[in-house]
C-alpha cells in the first residue's frame, strides 16, 4: 500500500504541535499504523505566519479544498464552524477519514456529519473534542457499550479551571488569569466560549450523545458561566471550605436526561476540588462498572496533539485494514429516545449567601421561607456582619446586616428559585449575594 496521504486544515495551537509530530515522529507512526504516512500539506490562512512550529515551506497551502481533495485522512483543526463543517462534510463525502477537535461544530451538527460518515463508510473521530488529553470518548463509545451509563460529571473546560484555580490560590484577577490561558494556548480563538461555558456546554451535548445514546445538541444543554463569580464568591466559599468549579454534569432520570453546565461549590475534600490549572477530569457512573474517574491535561496544544494522533493512529489503521467501522449515531438510535430535560426538573443541593437584618426572629423568618417551599436545610453558617460600605466585619462594628450562608439538602430547581424570589421580597432580607449549586458528594 502507498503511504496513507494526510492532510491537516490549521496550523494554530493544536495544528502546528500535530504537524510537528507528523513530521519528527514519521516513522514512529507509520510503524503503529503497519504502513506508510505522509503529512501532503498544511491548509493556512497565511503562509508567512510564525508559528509555535516551523512548518517546513513546501508544506503550506491556502487552499484548503484543494488539500481535502487530495487526502485519504484530513485532520481538522480550524476550529469554528465554517469553513470547517464545510470541509469535514467535503472530506466525508469522498470517503475520506476525518480526525477533528472541534466540538463546537460537533455538538451542533455532529448528527448530520456522523449520517454522512455513515452513508459515505467514511471514519469520524474526535477524542480531542472533549478533555483534551484524556480518553473518554473511547472508553464510553467501546469499553462501557455493554453498561448502562447514568451520570457523566467533571470539570472538561481548561480555561476556565484555570482562572477559578488562580482566582482562589492567588488571588488573581479574572482578567490577569484569562489573559495567561490565553497565552498557554488553553482558550478558543474567540475565549466567550470558554468564560461563558460554552465549551464546557459543546462538550456536555457529546458526552451526553455518546453516554446516552442519544443525539444532544449545544441548545438542549442548560449554560452558565463563570464570569459572575467574583473573588468575593471565592474568598466566601473558601472561608466555608469549598472551592467553586465549572462542572459539566449530565444525568438520566426516568423521564429523560438533564445536561448542564454552571459553577459549582464542592467541598475541598472532594475529588474534584483539587483538579488545578487546566486539568480536567471527569467522573462516569454505569450501573455495573459503578464509578470511574478519568483525569489529565484538558487543553493546551502539546496534550491536544497526543489525542489527535491516537485518532489518527486508529482511523489510519482501519484504513490499511480496510475495515471502516463507525460507532456513529446508527448505533446509538438502537436505543430509545431520551429526552431532554429542562433544568427546572434537575434536583441538587445549594448554597444562598445573603445579608439579613441583624435581630431577633430573622434566622426563623428566612428558615419558614424554604420550608414553604419544600426546601429543607443542611446547614447555615453566620460568619460575620457587614458594614455600611458592604464589608464584613467580624467584629460587628457598624453592624447594617449579617451575613447568613445556607447550604440545602437536596432541592428542586423550581422550588428554589421559587424560594429564593420570595427572600428577596422579604423586608428582612437586604440583599442575595450567591445562589450557586453544590455539590458534596460523587
Ligand atoms: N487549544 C486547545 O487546548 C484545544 C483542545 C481541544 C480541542 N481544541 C479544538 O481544536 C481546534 C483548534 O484549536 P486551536 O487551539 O489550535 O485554535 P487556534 O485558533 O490556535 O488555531 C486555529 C488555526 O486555524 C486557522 N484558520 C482558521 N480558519 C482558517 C481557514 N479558513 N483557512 C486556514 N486556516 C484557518 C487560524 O488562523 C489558526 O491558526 C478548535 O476546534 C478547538 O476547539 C483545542
Ligand atoms: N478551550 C478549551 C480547549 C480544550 O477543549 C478548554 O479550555 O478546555
Ligand atoms: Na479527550
Amino acid at each position: 500500500m502507498d503511504a496513507l496521504k494526510i492532510g491537516l486544515l490549521g496550523a494554530g495551537n493544536v495544528g502546528a504541535q500535530v504537524a510537528k509530530t507528523l513530521v519528527e515522529e514519521r516513522e514512529l507512526i507509520a510503524g503503529r499504523v503497519g504502513t506508510g504516512v505522509k503529512l501532503i500539506g498544511v491548509a493556512v490562512r497565511d503562509v508567512e505566519a510564525p508559528r509555535d512550529w516551523k512548518i517546513p515551506g513546501e508544506l503550506l497551502t491556502t487552499d484548503a479544498e484543494a488539500l481535502v481533495d487530495e487526502a485519504d485522512l484530513v485532520i481538522e483543526l480550524l476550529g469554528g464552524l465554517e469553513p470547517a463543517g464545510e470541509l469535514i462534510a467535503r472530506a466525508l463525502n469522498r470517503g475520506a477519514a476525518v480526525v477533528t477537535g472541534n466540538k463546537a461544530l460537533l455538538a451542533t451538527r455532529g448528527g448530520e456529519l456522523h449520517k454522512l460518515a455513515e452513508e459515505q463508510g467514511a471514519l469520524l473521530h474526535f477524542e480531542a473534542a472533549v478533555a483534551g488529553a484524556i480518553p473518554i470518548l473511547r472508553p464510553i463509545q467501546e469499553s462501557l457499550s455493554g453498561d448502562r451509563i447514568t451520570k457523566v460529571m467533571g470539570i472538561v473546560n481548561g480555561t476556565t479551571n484555570y482562572i477559578l484555580d488562580q482566582m482562589d490560590t492567588t488571588g488573581a484577577a479574572f482578567e490577569d488569569a484569562l489573559a495567561e490561558a490565553q497565552r498557554l494556548g488553553y482558550a478558543e480563538a474567540d475565549p466567550t466560549a470558554d468564560v461563558e461555558g460554552h465549551d464546557a456546554a459543546a462538550k456536555a451535548a457529546i458526552l451526553g450523545t455518546l453516554a446516552f445514546h442519544a443525539p444532544f445538541s449545544i441548545d438542549e444543554v442548560y449554560c452558565e458561566g463563570i464570569t459572575g463569580i467574583t473573588g468575593d464568591d471565592m474568598e466566601a466559599a473558601a472561608a466555608s471550605g469549598y472551592v467553586i468549579k465549572l462542572l459539566a454534569i449530565i444525568e438520566k432520570t426516568e423521564a429523560g436526561a438533564i445536561l448542564r453546565v454552571h459553577p459549582t461549590l464542592l467541598p475541598r475534600t472532594h475529588p474534584l476540588a483539587s483538579v488545578r490549572g487546566a486539568f480536567n477530569a471527569v467522573f462516569v457512573v454505569a450501573e455495573n462498572a459503578g464509578e470511574l474517574m478519568f483525569y489529565g491535561q484538558g487543553a493546551g496544544g502539546q496534550p491536544t496533539s497526543s489525542a489527535i494522533m491516537g485518532d489518527v493512529v486508529s482511523a489510519a489503521r482501519r484504513l490499511r485494514s480496510g475495515t471502516a467501522e463507525v460507532p456513529g449515531l446508527r448505533e446509538q438510535a438502537a436505543d430509545s429516545a431520551v429526552p431532554a430535560l429542562p433544568i427546572k426538573k434537575a434536583e441538587t443541593q445549594y448554597y444562598i449567601d445573603m445579608v439579613v437584618a441583624d435581630r431577633e426572629g430573622v434566622i426563623a423568618e428566612v428558615a419558614r421561607v424554604l420550608a414553604d417551599h419544600h426546601v429543607s436545610i443542611e446547614s447555615m453558617r453566620q460568619p460575620g456582619s457587614v458594614s455600611a460600605e458592604g464589608e464584613v466585619d467580624v467584629e460587628g462594628v457598624d453592624k447594617k446586616g449579617a451575613v447568613v450562608q445556607i447550604v440545602t439538602h437536596l432541592a428542586r430547581e423550581k422550588d428554589l428559585d421559587d424560594t429564593v424570589a420570595t427572600l428577596k421580597g422579604l423586608g428582612v432580607v437586604k440583599a442575595v449575594n450567591s445562589v450557586l449549586r453544590v455539590e458534596v458528594e460523587q
